[in-house]
Parts: C-alpha cells; structure tokens; sequence
C-alpha cells in the first residue's frame, strides 16, 4: 500500500513522545477530543457496513480478493465457494477415454475459443481463463464465451498474473495440459502501449510458468509465439532453425522473450513447454484488429482502407493461416506433449522442449487479400496504397511447416478465398443479423 508522504509525516517517529497539551490549550483539547469521538463512531459504522458488505453471499464467496486489496490492473473478479469450484470441476472434467484435462488461458480470445470448443468436441475437459480486456470490442469477446458456455465450457474472468487464482485453479483441478493463448497481440499496437505487452506477454508468461512448475503433477505446456519472431530475415521459407534475433517491434521482441524465457523453466524445473509460431491466423469468430477484419467492415461502409506496399511498390505479403488448420496444428501439439518432469517444484530429469512453425506455406499478396474481399463482398474497395510504415511490420512472412508435419502430421487444407469466404459469412450474418456495430 502506498502511503502519501503528508500521511507519513503526521506519524511520529517515537510515539512515546506524544505529549498531553494542557490550559491555555484545554479548549482546544476538547475540541480534539469530540473530533477524535466522532471519528471513532463514524470508524465504528463504517466498520459495521464493511463487514455487512463482506458478509454478503452474494458479493463475497470465500477466496474472493477485496477490492481494495487487490491490483486494479489485474482485472479479476470474485471467485472461490463451493458452488464456484463445482462449476470449474465440471468445465474441467475428462468425458472420453485417455482425454486431457487443459487449461486454456485467452479463452474468449479468437485462436483460444476454437481450441477450446475442439477439445470440448472430442471429450477433452476444458476450463477457460480470460480477462475480458478491452484492446479490441469486449462485446465479441462475450459472444464467444456464449458460444463456449452452451457446450459446457466456463470461463473464469481473471488475469494470468493473479497467482493466487491461478494456484486455486490447479488446486480445484489437477490439470494435465495448459493451453497458453493469453496475450498482448498486434503488431502495430504495441507503439502505443508498450508495457501491456511486458504485462502479458513476459510477466504473465512468467506468472503463469511459476504456477505451473509449482504444481503437483505439473502439467505440460503449450503456448501461443508468432512469425513476428523472424523479424527482419529474408531467407525463405522461415524454418525454425533460423535465427530470431532481429525483431522489428516490441510485441517479436516479447514472443522472442518468451521464447527464451519458456528454455529456462524447461532447463531449471523440468517443465515440458511447445512454442506454437502462428503465422496470421484468420477466420470466423477473428479478430477486429487484423487488417483482414477491419478491411471487410471499412469496404462494406465505402470506407478507404489503407493498403501497404514495400519500397518501389514491392510486394507485401502474408502466410495466411485459417484457424481450423490452427486448431488442428494446437491439438497436434497438445497431443504430443510429453510429460513434464519435475515435482514439488523440482526438475527430476530432462524435459521436452519445442517450437513449431503453424503457417499456411502460400504467402499471399496484401493486394490480393483485398481483390479476394471485394469479390466475396461484391463491393469495389476504395483503396489507398500507402508505404510499409516502419512501425513494426515486416515485407513477408513465410513458413516453413516440415517438423510440425513431421511431428503430429500438420497439414493446412484451407486456402485464401475458402477461408475468407467463410469468413465473409459469418461477419455478415453476426454483424446483419442483429444490432451489433463492428465500429
Ligand atoms: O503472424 C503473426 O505472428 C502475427 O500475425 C498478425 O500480424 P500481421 O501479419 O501484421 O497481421 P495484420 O495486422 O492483419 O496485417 C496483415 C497484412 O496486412 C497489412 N496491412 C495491415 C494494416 C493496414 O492498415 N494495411 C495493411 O496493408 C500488413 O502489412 C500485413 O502484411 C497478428 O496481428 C499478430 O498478432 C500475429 O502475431
């Protein structure tokens, strides 16, 4: 708690020294006196309405966090009771032979809620996480955790840096697996708001590592890195024994820190970590921060939208990836995943250690993202050619998919018009069927 330095001031150092004031200052003495008696009814009252509040079963179930007490930043509202607990017990539980039991943190997030419903689909139990933040319309975010309520899977609205919640949840459930997909993505955003990356994509990590390696058994873990970390290279296709020192914005830089930071608690704790290096995933359910989604809306309202292109008009492009060959990808290393090795907080031998490129294998042109959307939308785009700005983005990306191929058998299927086409329908029957305003 921090205390204002006026505050500080008014404590003496030596309590002992506090001497009684006598006449000429009786009268002002009393008036003290009746101040300090006011003050100690009304402490006395508001006490009384404090402990009224506490006691309320509605707003207090037993490991709540008081309001007062807990960092504001970590967004996480009351949890714990019996009937909380149930609640995480069932979303969790196992419902086929040999199934897992994951937690899946940026569940209501867009690669998080198709993972979460695959696993449900095939009897895995599943307990979401997410904190619901506001970096895109937290409306969608609610959509999808509907989506993923009406087949059983809960959510729990809370932090990745809230340790204490963290630690109940694999007190509750002695999860197998932790599906990582909670962070700060985007490219371009981290510019504005650098240290909500190093919030969640460093000290989250680390937070969620820590519980992790503390748990008894500790589960295996497989988490969300991303093509950024290739940065500024120009060999292609981007293999994962290239070399990732080059990040070209803050948001590479924390999927590389976490890359490195994923090696240490396999190296010191024995635990089994997968980096899964995404290579911009698209598709229903998306997010609106992604130029593929934002292009759709401002072409359907007659806006311009802005259109990248490298020094002398050279090519931008992308490793287009759909989210159903992503979910396969998750699943494929989840499935894999071996065991983590340590207990009681202790490596007892080593431990796997893995990252796979997820991509498509077919970079796309930025300008034929859109020719494909105005065919699909039947609407002539206004674009507006602009040069690459130099605020993280790369000229292309790239993948090359060999070892997850090798490893589970990853093999995308879905091209760039099949999966925009689907997507298409669904952003016209989510935003026209009803009220809802994509901004
Ligand atoms: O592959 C990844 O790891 C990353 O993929 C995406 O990043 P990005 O590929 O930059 O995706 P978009 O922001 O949707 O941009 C797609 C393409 O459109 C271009 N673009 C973007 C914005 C814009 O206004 N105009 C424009 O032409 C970009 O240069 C890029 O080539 C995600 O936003 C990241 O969270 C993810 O980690």
């Amino acid at each position: 708690m921090k205390l204002s330095s006026s505050h500080m001031d008014n404590i003496p150092s030596t309590p002992g020294k506090f001497k009684m004031e006598k006449s000429p200052y009786v009268h002002r003495f009393r008036h003290y006196s009746s101040l300090a008696k006011l003050t100690f009814w009304s402490s006395v009252f508001l006490a009384l309405i404090i402990l009224f509040f506490f006691k309320s079963p509605s707003t207090s179930p037993p490991n709540s966090t008081p309001p007062d007490l807990s960092r504001r930043s970590l967004k996480t509202t009351f949890w714990g009771g019996p009937a909380w607990e149930k609640r995480v017990r069932s979303s969790a539980r196992i419902r086929s032979q040999n199934g897992l039991s994951v937690l899946v943190t940026g569940a209501a997030g867009f690669v998080g809620t198709h993972v979460s419903a695959a696993l449900k689909r095939r009897g895995d139990g599943v307990l979401g996480l997410d904190n619901f933040n506001n970096y895109y319309d937290p409306s969608l975010k609610r959509a999808r955790q509907a989506l993923l309520e009406r087949s059983g899977i809960y959510i729990v609205e809370g932090d990745i840096n809230d340790a204490a919640l963290l630690n109940k949840l694999f007190e509750v459930v002695p999860f197998t697996h932790v599906m990582h997909l909670a962070a700060q993505a985007g490219v371009r955003y981290a510019m504005e708001n650098p240290s909500s990356y190093v919030h969640s994509n460093i000290a989250g990590l680390v937070n969620v590592l820590e519980v992790c390696k503390n748990a008894n058994p500790q589960p295996a873990i497989v988490w969300a890195s991303s093509s950024s970390v290739y940065g500024l290279n120009t060999k292609v296709p981007f293999s994962e024994k290239d070399r990732t020192d080059q990040p070209a914005s803050l948001y590479a830089a924390t999927k590389k820190a976490g890359e490195e930071i994923a090696h240490t608690y396999n190296h010191i704790y024995g635990l089994s970590l997968t980096g899964l290096r995404f290579f911009t995933v698209y598709g229903p359910w998306g997010r609106p921060d992604m130029a593929y989604f934002f292009f759709t809306r401002d072409i359907l309202k007659g806006k311009s939208i802005p259109v990248f292109e490298g020094s002398n008009h050279g090519t931008v492009a992308r490793d287009f990836t759909y989210i159903d060959d992503i979910v396969k990808g998750c699943l494929g290393a989840l499935d894999t995943a071996e065991k983590s090795t340590g207990s009681g907080g202790k490596k007892k031998g080593p431990a796997q250690l893995r990252v796979f490129n997820l991509g498509n294998t077919s970079p796309v042109p930025v300008t034929d993202l859109v020719s494909i959307l105005e065919k699909l939308l039947k609407v002539k785009a206004k674009r507006k050619m602009m040069k690459l700005p130099r605020n993280g983005d790369v000229q292309f990306t790239h993948a090359n998919i060999s070892f997850a191929q090798r490893e589970f058998g990853y093999k995308p299927t879905t091209d760039l018009q099949s999966g925009l086409k689907k997507f298409v329908r669904w952003y016209v029957s989510y935003y026209d069927s009803g009220k809802k305003n994509s901004h």
